[in-house]
């Protein structure tokens, strides 16, 4: 791993009382204010981790020195940007990098515009020899890379528009969509592209991953908070990764400048060790016996005492500020595990959460729906 190699050099050099000049300073205090997402993204395909069937047979490909049109696709954090930013490295060299890679991502504009446009220029564009003294560890390949990140957001006429870039200049030009939702992917472009399925991360990697940088970054964790970040994160490792960053900083344990302490939070700031404590305040955990509140004041009683108790215990959850969607996420997982509710009755809850997610991601009013969502689930499990 460089960055392991670029630390350990850094420090032999301090080891050896090597003066720094303020370039060097100059570099560790960017280094210190580099998000760790970006510090720690790959940068070799061996470097990715949890993803190996995708990276052998990538590898390969390269080994070929070809390359389809390829369909990246899975949960958010798991290495897609990641991987085919890190293949395109490796084909290229970082000469090469910026005249065969386009990247567009979300904050560009997703309409048929762009496809026509800018992708489009980009990929007719002839391809120039490489330059004098240019090093890879794979034959310089005949075409370039158009990366297409969240190709999930982009209308259906861009996609179509995109089927026809796609076969027209093949021969040069290379396509790698990327999604979380390949369902949302047309057919007949899913159909011209090779796919790769990225899973969510499992424990052991994403833990072994979250150990190295903590101990590259000098940060004292606890065994419970790797698993407090394993847990709030669901297997999105950047998610992970800027919880273990966010929580690092709050206890002023690492060397990222310190910053967005509030006075007043109840936190284990003293310790300078990252505890589950920690953690779980930054990502916004909603403590168990609050949500045991809620199961509770759900359990069947009469209906205007239901109410009362429901609205009581939503009202003060509002007031502490806790976030829709974290109490959708944690409610859900309380009720999945509730032995005394029927898998008739969860079928019918399950469905009621889908529709108040939904309601969520559009905008709806977070008090109303989660209130909505309490005295909906009351309901089924009273067996109205
Ligand atoms: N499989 C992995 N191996 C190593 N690091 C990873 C892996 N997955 C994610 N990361 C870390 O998380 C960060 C984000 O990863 P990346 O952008 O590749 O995710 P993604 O799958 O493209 O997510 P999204 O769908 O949200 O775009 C990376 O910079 C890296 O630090």
């Amino acid at each position: 791993m460089s960055n392991f190699f670029d630390l350990k050099a850094r420090k032999a050099a301090a080891a050896n009382g090597t003066a720094s000049t303020s370039t060097e300073k100059q570099t560790n205090e960017n280094a210190r204010a580099q998000p760790w997402v970006e510090k720690y993204r790959p940068k070799k395909l061996s470097d990715v981790t949890a993803q190996d069937h995708t990276i052998t047979v990538l590898e390969r490909t390269l080994q070929a020195s070809n390359l389809p049109h390829m369909l990246f696709y899975g949960p958010p954090g798991t290495g897609k940007t990641s991987t085919i930013l890190a293949l395109a490295k490796e084909l290229y060299g970082p000469e090469l990098m910026k005249s065969r890679v386009l990247e567009l991502n979300a904050s560009d504009e997703r309409g048929i515009s762009i496809v026509r446009e800018k992708v489009k220029d980009f990929a007719r564009t002839q391809l120039t020899n490489p330059p004098p003294g240019y090093k890879s560890r794979y034959p310089c390949p005949p075409f370039k890379i158009i990366i297409l990140d969240e190709a999930d957001s982009m209308t259906q006429d861009a996609q179509s528009a995109l089927r026809r870039t796609m076969e027209t200049y093949s021969k040069i030009t290379r396509f790698c969509l990327i999604c979380n939702y390949v369902t949302r992917i047309i057919d007949p472009l899913a159909s011209r592209c090779s796919k790769f399925r990225f899973k969510s991360l499992d424990q052991g990697n994403a833990r072994r991953r979250l150990e190295d940088i903590a101990k590259l970054e000098g940060v004292p964790i606890d065994d419970g908070a790797v698993d407090a970040l394993i847990k709030c994160s669901d297997g999105d490792l950047r998610k992970a990764i800027t919880f273990l960053q966010s929580a690092a900083r709050l206890v002023g344990a690492s060397a990222a400048t310190a910053g967005g302490r509030d006075e007043g939070d109840k936190m284990d700031v003293d310790k300078k060790t990252v505890t589950a404590k920690v953690v779980e305040d930054i990502a916004g955990v909603i403590p168990d016996d609050t949500i045991q509140k809620l199961v509770q004041a759900m359990r069947p009683r009469t209906a205007g005492e239901t109410y009362q108790a429901i609205a009581k215990v939503v009202e003060d959850m509002v007031a502490d500020g806790w976030s829709a969607g974290q109490t959708l996420s944690q409610l859900h997982q309380a009720i999945v595990y509730d032995e005394t509710i029927t898998d008739a009755q969860k079928n019918k809850i399950v469905l009621v959460f889908s529709e108040i997610d939904k309601r969520l991601v559009d905008g709806a009013d977070e008090h109303l729906s989660i209130l909505d969502l309490a005295l909906r689930v009351s309901g089924i499990m009273a067996g109205r």
